[in-house]
């Protein structure tokens, strides 16, 4: 025996009930006796309800309703019945809908709803929905009879919420379906009292049915037909990759109904649980798909945690003070009051140290709680014993849950780890002694977020999805996202990590998409349904929009966005920027930015502001924190006079070869930056920064190989003309180190803590002589490589290196958040 329950949505419409005859039919095919508890048609018990309360206060809009409730069922009549058929069906629903007016027009004369008759009105939906039912599957060849509970269910007389006299209701399930060969179509949630007073189950009550019938019946397996494909890992309108789980316990179930999944209500299941009869969440429209099994088993070997689920809004109040330590009785007072107010507990914390009590209640109630509980120890608070409580509110109850986490260490610490790399701030924890439920108080606001970073760290292990955004779409930012979009499939395929590029600005526009921004568009065309760009209004969207896993990617060279790092870092969200301003300005700014993203445990990625994609300042990190002491550094950090001073011989122009590297996109945005030898000083400002020297960018000795009107020229236009007007004074410098047989180099170093940046003439003996392109060499002498220095060598600036530089940050800071610890 099989016991079936089709929702309202599934008996919502004709359209829906031809499905539910499909799945029958296919039982019936496979020869299987089965019982049918149906729901009342989707909408139908609340616009019942609707009708009571409106008749009971004289409202005639009632009797709209009551149409719309006739025409649901009169139009399903008519679509499933043959012609023959439908007269005597029209006929029998409107004699019951005539019933229901008559008792409407009485609760409006009498200007009173009791629950007594709240519960006959509301028995309509399933009487008219069962009828019809029964009528269709006996007529599509699936011989079936209605089955008004009532003649079975016997209930006490709690209107509203009837207790069951199983007894009773057993004997008369059994004996009923001993005498029926037909397929029982139920009225789901009603029952009667011993006197034949109509009554309801309560919340779910159509489940309970279900139940009922299952239990005293000993089906073989309960299936609740409805419109999702079964019980989740979270809820899909929060986590897009929330998927269905084949299998799970009772327990879990119940941990995961209580903090919010809608499927089922299995409390209401209790008597099949006890019988330990399996239970199949089913998709009617979908009625192919496995769905959930629900047993005693707890399944998915491999899953510690099956499901995340949140309860919106709670309260969080906290009894502390040094007059409870020790003292015996204060959570029973504590609880007892509450308990005497009705008012339900969520969760419960108290620290060893018995100096707190923390609970959580639903929100309506604190005020309550808070008067009450203050009531109850006002002896203590006057004396200054205990504190008088306070209500904490838009906070939020998320939950991990999960037979199989008490077998499997550091599920808290993943938990806490995730929440944690999202600057989620948790309030309180608590977590069940049967471990099957860890759960964590957090700010509203940050629900969306935790659920998803928690979904990802628990069931999409190497599965993570980085949202990006990227402020600055010139040279390095379009070939950052040329390169993201060519690597796409590439890193979600082999390393589970999907790029989201978010949020796009340049200084005219800026464009957001939580769905991430189709990356085979232009710049044109993403930018042109963006709006005014404002670096202000950028990060304040980045913050507001509060994604897990965010990095915020600086390609700008301005300092706009750079003044809110701080800021940005604070909110968890992490950094990577070719942008050498941050990390060149005052030292009190370098380190303030260090400290935060430890603090908040994100990272501030910048391998680009030295050397471009080659890996430099990684490496001198390594030196450092592996115990080497860095002696001396000496580079050409420039990839713009690199390749100037690679290529400038007699007969070429120098002019020229500065507009060539311009093209090449080694130059900064305005090449004066690196012929006045700023670039350059800023990068020997990091290096000692990073090498532990605590430097101002002042102390740095700089030679600019400028002359004064290419540092007044007013745009880069003017300047390069202006360069043309001074080839003499390069001319000069570079005949008169030829005719030593040395060339020009622009040379950075660091010794002794003094860094300078200055051109020099070198001879052929010299590692910077036979440089070529855009090459950076920079050369680590320290205690371990004395005889023999460390050279990175390279080339250091262009488009393709240096975003690839950034894209393999962008990447690190996935692989960062992905890992627990
Ligand atoms: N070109 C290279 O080889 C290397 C460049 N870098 C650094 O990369 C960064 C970017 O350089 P490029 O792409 O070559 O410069 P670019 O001038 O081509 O691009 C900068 C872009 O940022 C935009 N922008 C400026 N301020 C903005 C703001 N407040 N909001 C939105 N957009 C803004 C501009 O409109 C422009 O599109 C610079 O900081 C540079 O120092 C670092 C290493 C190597
Ligand atoms: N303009 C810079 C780019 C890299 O930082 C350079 O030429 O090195
Ligand atoms: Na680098």
């Amino acid at each position: 025996m099989l016991l079936l329950k089709f929702g309202g949505t599934s008996v919502g419409s004709a359209e829906s009930i031809r499905e539910v005859c499909k799945i029958l039919k296919s039982y019936k095919e496979e020869g299987k006796r089965c019982g049918i508890v149906v729901s009342a048609m989707s909408g139908v018990t609340n616009k019942l309800i609707a009708m009571g309360q409106k008749a009971s206060v004289g409202d005639e809009h009632y009797l709209t309703l009551l149409k719309e409730v006739e025409e649901l069922h009169f139009s399903a009549i008519r679509e499933l019945l043959l012609v023959s058929a439908q007269s005597p069906m029209l006929a029998q629903v409107k004699r019951l809908l005539n019933e229901l007016e008559d008792l409407l027009r009485g609760i409006s004369m009498l200007r009173e709803l009791s629950l007594r008759s709240l519960d006959t009105v509301q028995s309509f939906g399933e009487r008219m929905s069962s009828a019809i039912i029964a009528q269709y599957l006996t007529q599509e060849g699936v011989p079936a009879i209605q089955l008004d509970a009532r003649t079975v269910v016997k209930t006490n007389r709690s209107f509203g919420y009837a207790k069951v006299d199983f007894l009773k209701t057993n004997a008369n399930i059994v004996r009923y379906f001993e005498d029926t060969k037909e397929y029982p179509v139920i009225t789901g949630f009603i029952g009667s009292t011993e006197e034949g007073e109509t009554t309801t189950l309560g919340r779910g009550g159509s489940d309970y049915s279900a139940a009922i019938f299952g239990a005293a019946l000993d089906a073989e397996s309960i299936e609740i037909w409805t419109d999702v494909d079964g019980v989740m890992t979270a809820d899909p309108r929060v986590v897009k990759d929330a998927f269905t789980l084949s299998q799970i316990s009772y327990e879990e179930a119940m941990e995961m109904s209580h903090f919010g999944a809608k499927v089922i209500y299995p409390p209401t299941l209790q008597p099949a649980f006890q019988k330990k009869i399996p239970l199949y969440i089913k998709n009617t429209f979908n009625p192919s798909f496995i769905g959930t099994r629900i047993s005693v088993e707890t399944g998915h070997n491999d899953l510690p945690v099956k499901g995340i689920s949140s309860i919106k809004d709670i309260a969080l109040l906290t009894l502390k003070g040094s007059g409870m330590v020790g003292v015996s009785g204060v959570s029973s007072r504590l609880f007892g009051a509450l308990a005497k107010e009705d008012i339900s507990v969520v969760l419960i914390t108290q620290a060893s140290s018995e100096h707190s009590i923390t609970f959580a209640v639903a929100p309506e109630f604190a005020s309550k709680a808070q008067t009450i509980v203050n009531q109850e120890f006002i002896g203590e608070i006057s004396a200054g014993k205990i504190d008088a409580i306070e209500a904490e509110r838009d906070l939020s109850v998320i939950a991990i849950i999960g037979e199989n986490m008490k077998a499997t260490p550091g599920i808290a610490a993943a938990k806490f780890s995730a929440l944690g790399k999202n600057g989620i701030n948790v309030r309180a924890i608590a977590q069940g002694s049967s471990e099957l439920n860890i759960s964590a108080v957090i700010p509203q606001r940050d629900v969306a977020k935790a659920v998803n970073a928690l979904h990802e760290a628990f069931f999409l292990s190497n599965k993570m999805t980085l949202n990006v955004f990227m402020l600055g779409w010139g040279l390095i930012g379009s070939t950052l996202l040329k390169q993201i979009k060519e690597q796409a499939q590439y890193l979600q395929e082999e390393q589970g990590l999907k790029i989201n590029v978010v949020g796009v600005a340049n200084t005219s526009k800026m464009y957001f998409d939580e769905n991430g921004i189709d990356l085979s568009l232009s710049k044109e065309e993403v930018l042109a349904a963006g709006e005014s760009s404002d670096t202000l209004k950028f990060i304040e969207r980045v913050k507001a929009l509060n994604l897990p896993n965010s990095v915020f990617v600086d390609c700008t060279a301005g300092k706009d966005a750079v003044e809110r790092y701080k800021d940005i870092l604070s909110e968890s969200i992490s950094i990577c920027t070719p942008n050498k301003l941050a990390n060149s300005g005052p030292l009190r700014v370098y380190k303030e930015l260090q400290q935060v993203a430890a603090y908040r445990k994100v990272k501030f990625m910048y391998e680009t502001n030295v050397g471009a994609g080659l890996p430099v300042i990684s490496p001198l990190n390594d030196l450092k924190n592996s115990g080497d002491r860095i002696l001396k550094i000496e580079g050409i950090l420039s990839g713009t006079l690199s390749y100037i001073f690679n290529s400038y011989k007699l007969g070429t122009s120098f002019a020229q070869i500065v507009k060539d590297a311009k093209e090449k996109g080694f130059t900064e945005p305005d090449p004066r930056d690196d012929l006045s030898g700023t670039d350059v000083a800023r990068k020997i400002l990091i290096l000692a920064r990073e090498a532990g020297f605590d430097i101002e960018p002042e102390e740095i000795e700089v030679e600019n190989i400028l002359p004064q009107e290419c540092v007044d020229a007013p745009t880069v236009e003017e300047f390069l003309t202006a360069l043309t007007n001074n080839e003499h004074v390069f001319e000069e410098r570079m005949v008169a180190a030829a005719e030593d047989g040395k060339v020009l180099r622009f040379v950075a170093s660091l010794e002794d803590g003094k860094a300078k940046v200055g051109l020099k003439a070198v001879a052929e003996d010299h590692p910077f002589y036979h440089l070529s392109g855009s090459d950076n060499m920079v050369v680590f002498t320290t205690r371990r490589y004395c005889s023999e220095p460390l050279v990175v060598k390279g080339p250091g600036a262009g488009a393709e290196v240096t975003a690839a530089g950034v894209f393999a940050e962008i990447i690190t800071i996935g692989n960062y958040l992905t890992h627990a610890q």
